[in-house]
Parts: C-alpha cells; sequence; structure tokens
C-alpha cells in the first residue's frame, strides 16, 4: 500500500530542468533507495517531498497530505535528517534531543532514544565535539524523536569509515522494522543492494529504472561476470556464439564476459575442447554497481 505517491513531478530552476516527469510510489515500511549520479536531481524530488521546495507541476501524496500546502501535519508524521550546518555546535546531545521533542505532541522518549543510538554516553558532548558517526547518529535520532511514520535519510553515510557505516545500516534495518517507512538517498551501491526494497535510479532529472536490487542486476548486462587470462588467444567466432553472453571486453589479453550460468558452463567446455587454460580464472555475481554504470552511463544518440 502505497504511503508516497509521486506523480509527473517536474521541478525547474530557471531554465535548467532539475527533474523532469517522475512518477513512482514508495510502499509502507519498505525501505526505498534513490541512486543517481551527482545533479541528477535526487535532493531536489526528496525536497519537493518534504514540502521544502513546491514543484512546478505533478502531484505528490505522503500520507495523503500535499507536501506543499499541509506542511504542518506533513512535519508530524515526516522525519527528516537534518543537515550539519543546521544544528549549534555548542549544543549537546540531550538539548539537541531536548530541543526537538518539544516540537512534538507526543514525542519519542528522549533517554530511551539516545540509549537505542548508542548515545548514552555522549549526552552532556557537544554538537561540535561529536564524532562523524556520533553525528549522523544524533541527526538520526532527532529524525525519529517525533514518532514519524517515513523519515528521508540523504547520504546519511558519506564520511564515515566502513564500520560506522556499517552501525548505521543496522540502525536503518532496525527503523524499518520499527514499522517505519525509510527513504534513502545514497551514492553507496553496496549500501543501497543491502538495504534498499526497491530503488530509483535517476539519470539527469528522470527515473532511468525502477526496482528491486535484485531485478536491477538482473537487467544489467548480465547477472554472471567470468574473467580469465587464457594460455593463448581465443578464436573470435567462439566467443561470439557464446550461449547468453551481453558483453565481451578484452582487455592486455585478459577476457571479461558478462552471461549467465550458460556462459560459464559454455565458457568452461570451450577452454577444454580447445586444451586451453585459464589463469587466474574468476566467476563472480555481478554487483548493484555495474547495473547502476550501465544505467546512468552518458550514450551518444
Ligand atoms: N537552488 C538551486 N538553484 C539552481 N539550480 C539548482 C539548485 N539546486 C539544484 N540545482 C541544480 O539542479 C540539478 C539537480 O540537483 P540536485 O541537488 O537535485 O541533484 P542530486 O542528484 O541531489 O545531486 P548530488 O548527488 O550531487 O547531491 C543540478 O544540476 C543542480 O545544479
Amino acid at each position: 500500500m502505497p504511503i508516497i505517491e509521486v506523480n509527473g513531478l517536474r521541478k525547474t530552476y530557471g531554465a535548467h530542468t532539475a527533474v523532469d516527469d517522475v512518477t513512482f510510489t514508495v510502499d509502507e515500511g519498505e525501505i526505498f533507495g534513490i541512486l543517481g549520479p551527482n545533479g541528477a536531481g535526487k535532493t531536489t524530488a526528496v525536497e519537493c517531498l518534504e514540502g521544502l521546495r513546491r514543484p512546478d507541476t505533478g502531484t505528490i501524496r505522503v500520507a495523503g497530505l500535499d507536501p506543499a500546502t499541509d506542511r504542518d501535519e506533513l512535519t508530524a508524521i515526516l522525519g527528516v535528517q537534518l543537515q550539519e550546518s543546521e544544528l549549534q555546535e555548542k549544543l549537546t546531545v540531550r538539548e539537541a534531543l531536548d530541543l526537538y521533542s518539544a516540537f512534538y505532541p507526543s514525542p519519542e522518549d528522549s533517554h530511551a532514544l539516545a540509549e537505542r543510538l548508542g548515545l548514552t554516553t555522549k549526552l552532556t558532548t557537544r554538537f561540535g565535539k561529536l564524532s562523524g558517526g556520533q553525528k549522523q547518529r544524533l541527526f538520526i535520532a532527532l529524525a525519529l524523536i517525533g514518532r514519524p511514520r517515513i523519515v528521508v535519510l540523504d547520504e546519511l553515510t558519506t564520511g564515515l569509515d566502513p564500520r560506522a557505516r556499517r552501525d548505521t545500516w543496522k540502525l536503518i534495518e532496525e527503523i524499518r522494522d520499527s514499522g517505519v517507512t525509510v527513504v534513502l538517498v545514497t551514492h553507496f551501491m553496496e549500501e543501497a543492494q543491502r538495504l534498499c526494497d526497491r530503488i530509483a535510479v535517476f539519470k539527469q532529472g528522470r527515473i532511468a529504472a525502477l526496482d528491486t536490487p535484485a531485478g536491477l542486476i538482473g537487467r544489467s548486462a548480465g547477472d554472471t561476470v567470468i574473467s580469465f587470462t587464457p594460455s593463448r588467444p581465443l578464436d573470435h567466432d567462439d566467443l561470439a556464439h557464446l550461449p547468453d553472453a551481453q558483453t565481451i571486453e578484452r582487455r592486455d589479453g585478459r577476457l571479461t564476459i558478462h552471461g549467465g550460468d550458460t556462459t560459464v558452463n559454455a565458457v568452461i567446455s570451450l577452454l577444454a575442447r580447445h586444451r586451453i587454460t585459464a589463469h587466474q580464472l574468476r566467476v563472480t555475481d555481478s554487483t548493484l554497481d555495474d547495473a547502476f554504470l550501465e544505467l546512468t552511463e552518458d550514450r551518444e544518440n
């Protein structure tokens, strides 16, 4: 059941169209990812959802509300991650939690929330003295303090070390498990692949693809990548007839073939038939990285 419905969204800045005819829905309880290269229109689209920008055309409904006109009601159900510049350096963690709880009629218990986010030992620490990971946890706490039905997290793990990033992923999963819908804007493919139920890939203001991570990977050039360096060159015709092979690249004598299971089997029999040895043979699953690069690459015409 959709909790967010975006239909034909368009937003321009002067002559520049940042978001162009974007349509998608987000189901209640899912983690919905928004991916795309820099300048693809992700933040603009999300800011329209949050009511921070007014669309030129198109309709948006968030739990039935129009963000452009129902700002107050929206604030009560939508938790938004603050940007670093929006919190005073001198504010302590406790003060920030108390300040933001005061905005809501029935806020979460701030101590319980601090505990859940591992901030109890930092309650008297000033914001400016927190580490990057602790700041992000505080931002999550502040986004959750009003007991929202939906949270929007924009590039939450940028700048975090790998452990802090993984800890944050766990938190995001816990938020989803508690029934909150999460909209996650991210540049990290591993993060999107691990967390998101569905992903909209933005490209130049439009949605280039919208699918589950597995669906996006599956529609890229094959879901298996076989790479090896043959002991002597393989015949071009043999390679051209490999079943299900989507792309074949040769670089410095090394072959990389995107295909499926049948392609792997055919490569193995081809090598055996010609008694060719495969050096450093690797068979790996395609990743969301592969799919993302393919979906967002600039093709001429
Ligand atoms: N306030 C603004 N005034 C004019 N142009 C803007 C404004 N905000 C964004 N843009 C332009 O709109 C386009 C989309 O920007 P947006 O910030 O939505 O992209 P993004 O996908 O979030 O990018 P990033 O990944 O770099 O954060 C860009 O070309 C950007 O330069």
